[in-house]
């Protein structure tokens, strides 16, 4: 873990985010080999490379764009290049659409193209970097990953099934400015030895509250199946990294205020410090 947050360089590896994104590109043509494997760049040499796992409505999204802000690295969440290829006139949307419906997992192909596609678009910006957010979900993901690039931690969010579906029923977003909102006030008392878990409301300023909108898949039948999903497909992502000895896992204690103090000191991290002096 130490060694882990000690990598705050400023140090450009666009080279190996292009990489990353022409083997991710050939891993969706077919299966990647890496029998050699590509040249592995230190990680004091360059920005952080985390991902975020956790169940749908977890927060993932949330603390991964705080930690992207501070940590000056592009917050990639994959659900986001699918929502944007969905509300997209093209070819894939229709297809797309059929399986988020349903709270199924769009194929590892199409993921990978969609990521691809996203990196080399970051590449030309001189990115460098990332905290990837709902990907790896499959361990087939997981190993594509792992051919091309050195993840240096992954956290595991977690909270109980109860309160998941809470905040997911619970979730809004701003069809202008795409913030994220939460209406749901939850209250959940521990059973069989867990915690008490509290949230507050996370309420939009009045600029956005008309124009607030619910997420097609965040119905109770529909997080249901994704929760049924991530147990299923999702679950053997996060053993895959316990056996590397790169999962941290973080029980969220509530809302913001509580867990984001909590998650920084977990990381070693401090909110006030620039982040090249971040210590582990
Ligand atoms: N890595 C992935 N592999 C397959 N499907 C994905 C992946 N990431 C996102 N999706 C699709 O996009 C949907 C929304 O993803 P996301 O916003 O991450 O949702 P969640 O709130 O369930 O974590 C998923 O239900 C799935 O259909």
């Amino acid at each position: 873990m130490a060694a882990m947050t000690r990598l705050f360089r400023s140090s450009s590896s666009s080279s190996a985010l292009c990489f990353i994104q022409r083997s991710l590109s050939t891993a969706a043509a077919t299966e990647f080999k890496s029998q050699s494997g590509p040249p592995r760049i230190d990680p004091k040499d360059r920005n952080v490379q985390w991902v975020f796992l956790g169940c749908p409505g977890v927060g993932k999204g949330t603390y991964a764009s705080r930690l992207s802000a501070l940590l000056g690295v592009p917050h990639i969440a994959t659900g986001d290049l699918v929502r944007e290829e969905l509300s997209s006139s093209g070819s894939m949307s229709k297809q797309l659409a059929d399986i988020v419906n349903q709270g199924k997992l769009v194929s590892d192909e199409i993921i990978i193209n969609l990521l691809s596609k996203r990196l080399e678009v970051g590449e030309e910006k001189g990115e460098s970097g990332f905290i990837l957010d709902g990907f790896p979900r499959t361990v087939r993901q997981a190993e594509i990953l792992n051919d091309v690039t050195d993840i240096d931690l992954v956290v595991n969010l977690k909270l109980p099934e109860n309160v998941l579906l809470e905040k997911c029923l619970g979730r809004r977003i701003c069809s202008q400015c795409g913030k994220n909102f939460n209406v749901a006030s939850i209250n959940v008392k521990g059973e069989n030895g867990n915690r008490d878990i509290s949230m507050a409301p996370l309420l939009p300023p009045s600029q956005c509250v008309s124009k607030l909108i619910t997420r097609s898949d965040d119905t109770e039948t529909i997080v249901k199946e994704r929760l049924r999903i991530y147990n299923e497909k999702s679950q053997p992502v996060e053993d895959f990294y316990r056996a590397q000895g790169k999962l941290l896992e973080f029980d969220l204690p509530g809302g913001i205020p509580e867990s984001w103090p909590k998650l920084l000191e977990a990381l070693n991290l401090d909110e006030n410090e620039d982040k090249l002096s971040a210590t582990a």
